[in-house]
């Protein structure tokens, strides 16, 4: 029997958030986890069929392994990534009114800036120690070329943008498009390459990543020194709830990651890398092969952090469900589900005081739709 939520001093078991509830795993007596992440090289990602097959691999190998690689020599210039840390730092410097003008609970959708404390991953805490910028995927800003990318005309049911900006800062919005336009091909192309490693032909998962669902996440992370309150974290331990994940880290280390065996292992920045996850949807879509591998972020350090994940989602009316080649013994661990079904349901009970949740209160999760966040 596992010990309470808020019983801190337990160190048989670590609590993390896994989409919408608490959960828990025992730490193992005789640890035979991995101890530390590896990276992959993909200056070859354009490179022949074999190149790319010798890369899908490694991104395999390490995906079962732990859910965690790092990739380097990937195309983005290191410029363009000191300019995007230039930009998160000038964004988190701004007066908190200028932030709030596009606070998270303006937007229907749930993107925007949420301040220090907006969000709790751990109960056990006062609350999450960051401050963040949630943009993603939209139909209808001229920056994401819907109509170019998919040939298809914006769903009537759309009448407003899924993103809020904050009025004052205009260099805020083209300063963020500069990045996702640059993250989200690379992004795509490590799909194929995910679709290699399964010996599927490489365009074989193209079908569900037409307009995928996105998030990009700016955050900002104080330091939280440790005397404080020793369960104080900048992030709780979670899994994410995307297929894939491709983070940009600054300079200070705080990214953590638990291992089979219930222990943290340290995911430092290393430059000219992304540090990448699997999430939810894709350990569905392996049958749990690639597990979803829960990390948290503590800065323990005297020193401000700032990281950039990006996260990618099959497109909302795409369905899911496990490879064939992933099931050993024909088990299938997983049921089909609905991207956008999925992704309702897990993102209104996180946000319970969310405008949006509040207005479909009374309405029963069965009829829950993805449509729901686009009006
Ligand atoms: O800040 C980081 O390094 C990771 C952030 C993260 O895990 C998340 O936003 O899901
Ligand atoms: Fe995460």
């Amino acid at each position: 029997m596992a010990p309470e939520l808020d019983d801190k001093t337990s160190t048989k078991y670590v609590y993390f958030h896994s989409g919408s509830e608490a959960t828990y795993r025992k730490v193992s007596e005789k640890p035979t986890g991995f101890t530390s992440i590896p990276t992959v090289d993909v200056s070859k990602i354009d490179g022949s069929l074999e190149q790319r097959k010798a890369i899908a691999a490694e991104i395999r190998g390490a995906c079962e392994e732990c859910g965690f690689f790092y990739i380097k020599n990937h195309a983005i210039p290191q410029e363009e990534v000191d300019e995007v840390f230039g930009l998160l730092k000038r964004f988190f410097a701004l007066d908190t009114d200028v932030k709030m003008d596009a606070h998270v609970q303006k937007n229907p959708a749930i993107r925007g800036y949420e301040p220090m404390l907006e969000t709790r991953l751990d109960p056990r805490t006062q609350g999450d120690v960051k401050e963040a910028f949630t943009m993603g995927d939209c139909y209808l800003e001229p920056e994401q070329d819907y109509a170019g990318k998919t040939g298809l005309q914006p769903p009537a049911y759309v009448t407003r943008p899924q993103n809020i900006w904050p009025g004052e800062a205009p260099w805020w919005r083209e300063g963020l498009y500069k990045y996702y336009n640059a993250v989200l091909p690379l992004a795509m192309k490590l799909v194929r390459i995910l679709a290699l490693a399964f010996e599927l032909e490489e365009t074989a998962f193209d079908d569900i990543f037409r307009f995928p669902i996105t998030g990009m996440r700016p955050l900002h992370y104080p330091p939280t020194p440790i005397t404080e309150n020793a369960n104080n974290v900048g992030l709780g331990a979670h899994a994410d709830f995307s297929w894939l994940t491709l983070v940009l880290q600054d300079s200070v280390s705080a990214l953590e990651v638990l291992n089979q065996d219930g222990m943290w292992v340290d995911a430092p920045p290393q430059k000219g890398t992304f540090v990448c996850n699997v999430g939810q949807y894709l350990e569905r879509h392996t049958n749990g092969t690639f597990p979803a591998t829960v990390h948290r972020v503590r800065n323990k350090t005297a020193q401000e952090r700032y990281s950039l994940p990006f996260f990618l989602t099959p497109d909302a009316d795409a369905e899911i469900e496990p490879l064939e080649c992933c099931k050993a013994d024909g088990e299938q661990k997983y049921e089909k589900i609905n991207v956008g079904d999925l992704y309702i349901r897990r993102i209104l009970p996180a946000r319970r005081k969310h405008p949006t949740s509040i207005r479909y209160l009374d309405v029963p999760q069965e009829e829950w739709s993805y449509k729901m966040l686009l009006s």
